[in-house]
């Protein structure tokens, strides 16, 4: 039978060179062609099918998901695939398995804060998966406050060996991804004790089953800490719980890059920095970022066409009725998410460069930029998860009665993102760390140093304080200059009074923690300049292909005009701009939303999702929802028979009943 392609109309109406704005979204054209040859290979091989997820038990569900990770190692292996392949393929295998913290956390904390001797024999391992490995951070008592750690690494230099142990039931590692059943090894997070004295928390790598029978090693109790949020979603990965009973492990299992401790017992500090201790944490947001614009685009993929294909009233002498993106306000609660996956994905690609940039200074012993990337992994990792998970739940909404189903995807794709606002660093404590971040930043106001980075603009605080914008037309709004000059002011302006009122209290830390709550916004409020900012300048740079500027302009401008839109408060309280300028921005908002519309689809064409990645019978290419939708339901188990089981026990003696009643 023919294919027909219900969303033709819409694609036809674009604008822009999609196949051109494939490349700018991948990042490169090699980026594309590895990211389309992978999405192919995952969607067109059965093996991985996933559209059963929600109806299978948490045993059946674990052991499907233990088989795709091994089959995907298999065709890793086969196909001789490279580091950035096979990345690329697991992340469109698109299930959470312990894969994700052996090669994203295990290895990287090793790579991190190893030695080059603990690289040699624990990476060789790891790289071929003869080992597996999890990040075992943090307990059951403490999460966020890692300083309060309470597992030990005794020292005892009679057998040169740490003693890891667990003192008390709050000290149980609790939550590590891949601890519960799979893990052979973790990097331990422990307080260092020698000679009774307590050196803080560093990293231990430790066996914690047997390579034979898989049995945990004397002295451990482990297991998995239970079912989670949501059916299938993340409930594929074992968090786990782990106890150790004064485990000895050699010495040389410390990660000694940051620190070393010698036969002696000696504590050595390098010249390294400890908080390099949290370095994995900082190589970790950096990908969530990147993560975040994957799971917003594909949520507001299926919104998008399904908006396009979905009619609602309005129809006159028997015509077609409205399609639901053809309504206002549909518009301006998609297209700001819409822009927001594409201002992601450019942040998150800066943000890769600004990590291998502070990644190599390190290597070279230059420490200047580290509280820059950690102030923007921490807040851009916080900005961009919330944006996130808040965004797929409008997605939802945004699909009515039908973005309820598990098989519009929607459900199941909020259920394994929303961790992403808690799981490495809460978001608020996240943004309380780019508070402090700043609040450094603004006491070197007038000191004569040299502000770099991120927050060059404070340089021109005299400036900034006092401005007030020029805007004078709507289309003043599309102007880089007059949009980054109203952000830089409200983020400067809410920081500085942050500042001033902290200054007032008896003493700094009474003031942080009073003021905590504007803090958090004043942190959001720079967060969301970079983002802008960043976007602008990618918009600046080579950007080759039809139409694609246009679009790009369009979308950074929707990005940022709603966000004033959403914080109006701050902009017209902080003074950058007045109730004029604030209309001249809505108008300016509506009639790029209006520019957006017909090319709407093409913009969500350009992810370049396969439909098996997008899960979504809503999203599907060909927008051929209602016949798939219908097919779809009688699939369920529930329909494997007309009656249902328990209508004898349960529903046939209650009419029965009511019968008898009827009959009285
Ligand atoms: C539908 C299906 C779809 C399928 C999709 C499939 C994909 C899904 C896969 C997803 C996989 C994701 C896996 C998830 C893994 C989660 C793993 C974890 O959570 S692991 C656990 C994650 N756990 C957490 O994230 C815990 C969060 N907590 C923390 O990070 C810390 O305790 C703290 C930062 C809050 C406080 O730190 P503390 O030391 O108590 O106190 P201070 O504040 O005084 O800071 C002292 C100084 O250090 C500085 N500094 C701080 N951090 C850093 C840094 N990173 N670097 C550099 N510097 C840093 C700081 O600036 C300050 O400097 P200065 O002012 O003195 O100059
Ligand atoms: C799905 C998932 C996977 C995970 N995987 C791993 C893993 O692989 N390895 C690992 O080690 N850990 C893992 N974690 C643990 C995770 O990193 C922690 O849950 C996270 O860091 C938050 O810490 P917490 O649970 O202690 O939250 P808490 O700190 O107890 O937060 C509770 C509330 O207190 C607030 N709060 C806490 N401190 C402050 C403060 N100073 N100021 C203001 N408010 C504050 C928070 O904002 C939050 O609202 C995972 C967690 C989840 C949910």
């Amino acid at each position: 039978m023919e294919e027909v392609d219900h969303l033709a109309h819409e694609r036809n109406k674009a604008q822009f060179d999609v196949e051109a704005m494939k490349i700018v979204w991948a990042g490169s054209r090699h980026a594309f062609e590895v990211s389309d040859r992978m999405s192919r290979l995952v969607a067109s091989d059965p093996a991985f099918r996933k559209d059963n997820r929600a109806t299978l038990s948490r045993k059946e569900l674990f052991k499907n998901t233990l088989r795709k990770a091994a089959y995907a190692w298999k065709r890793i292996v086969e196909l001789h695939l490279s580091e950035e392949e096979a990345s690329k393929l697991r992340f469109f295998v698109d299930e959470p398995a312990y894969t994700d913290l052996h090669w994203g956390m295990f290895v990287p904390a090793i790579k991190g804060q190893g030695t080059d001797e603990q690289h040699q024999k624990w990476l060789t391992l790891a790289y071929k998966m003869q080992i597996i490995g999890c990040y075992a951070q943090t307990e059951l008592g403490h999460g966020s406050n890692v300083q309060g750690l309470e597992t030990t690494a005794t020292f005892d230099p009679k057998s040169d060996e740490f003693i890891i142990h667990s003192p008390t039931l709050t000290s149980s590692k609790w939550w590590p991804g891949g601890l519960g059943k799979v893990s052979t090894h973790a990097v331990i997070y422990a307080r260092l004790i020698i000679d009774g004295r307590d050196h803080g928390v560093h990293g231990f790598i430790v066996q914690l089953r047997s390579l034979d029978d898989h049995l945990p090693l004397p002295g451990i109790t482990i297991g998995d800490i239970g079912m989670k949020f949501g059916n299938g979603a993340y409930n594929t990965m074992d968090n786990g719980v782990l106890q150790f009973n004064h485990v000895r492990i050699p010495r040389n299992q410390m990660l000694m890059r940051v620190s070393q401790v010698t036969r002696e017992g000696k504590y050595v500090q390098s010249d390294v920095p400890r908080q390099l201790v949290y370095g994995t944490m900082v190589y970790v947001r950096q990908t969530i970022v990147s993560d975040a614009s994957s799971a917003l685009s594909r949520a507001v993929c299926v919104a998008v066409r399904y908006s396009a294909v979905r009619r609602q009233f309005g129809s006159q002498d028997g015509g077609p009725e409205t399609q639901v993106i053809d309504y206002k306000t549909q518009q301006s609660r998609l297209f700001p998410l819409l822009a927001s996956a594409y201002a992601f994905r450019f942040v998150g690609e800066w943000l890769k460069w600004l990590y291998m940039d502070v990644t190599k200074r390190l290597q070279a012993n230059e420490f200047s930029t580290l509280p820059e990337a950690h102030a923007c992994t921490a807040g851009l990792k916080s900005l961009t998860t919330t944006a996130t998970a808040d965004g797929i739940e409008e997605c939802r909404k945004l699909c009515g009665g039908h973005g309820y189903l598990c098989s519009s995807g929607l459900p199941e794709l909020f259920a394994v993102y929303v961790p992403a606002c808690t799981y490495e660093g809460d978001n608020t404590v996240l943004l309380l760390q780019v508070a402090r971040f700043l609040m450094k930043t603004v006491s070197q106001l007038g000191s004569g140093k040299q502000l770099v980075g991120t927050t060059a603009y404070m340089q021109r605080a005299e400036h900034l304080m006092q401005c007030t914008s020029d805007v004078r037309s709507a289309e003043d709004w599309l102007k880089p200059s007059f949009i980054l000059e109203a952000f830089e002011a409200r983020a400067l302006r809410l920081a500085v009074t942050c500042a001033k009122n902290i200054s007032k209290a008896p003493n700094p830390e009474e003031g942080f923690s009073q003021l905590s709550p504007d803090l958090a916004e004043a942190a959001v409020a720079h967060c969301q300049l970079i983002v802008v900012s960043k976007f602008i300048d990618k918009i600046q740079g080579d950007i080759d292909g039809m139409g694609l500027k246009e679009q790009l302009q369009a979308l950074c401008g929707i990005y940022a005009l709603s966000l004033l839109h959403k914080h109006l408060g701050e902009f017209l309280s902080t003074g950058c701009i007045t109730p004029k300028q604030a209309a001249l921005a809505n108008e300016k908002l509506r009639s790029l939303y209006a520019k957006v519309r017909p090319n709407a689809v093409a913009l969500v064409d350009a992810f370049n999702y396969t439909d098996h990645f997008l899960g979504s019978i809503l999203g599907r290419y060909d927008g051929n929802v209602y016949p798939k939708l219908y097919e779809e339901a009688w699939k369920d188990p529930l329909n494997d028979s007309v009656v249902p089981d328990g209508y004898h026990e349960y529903v046939r003696p209650l009419l029965k009943q009511q019968l008898r009643t009827a009959k009285l």
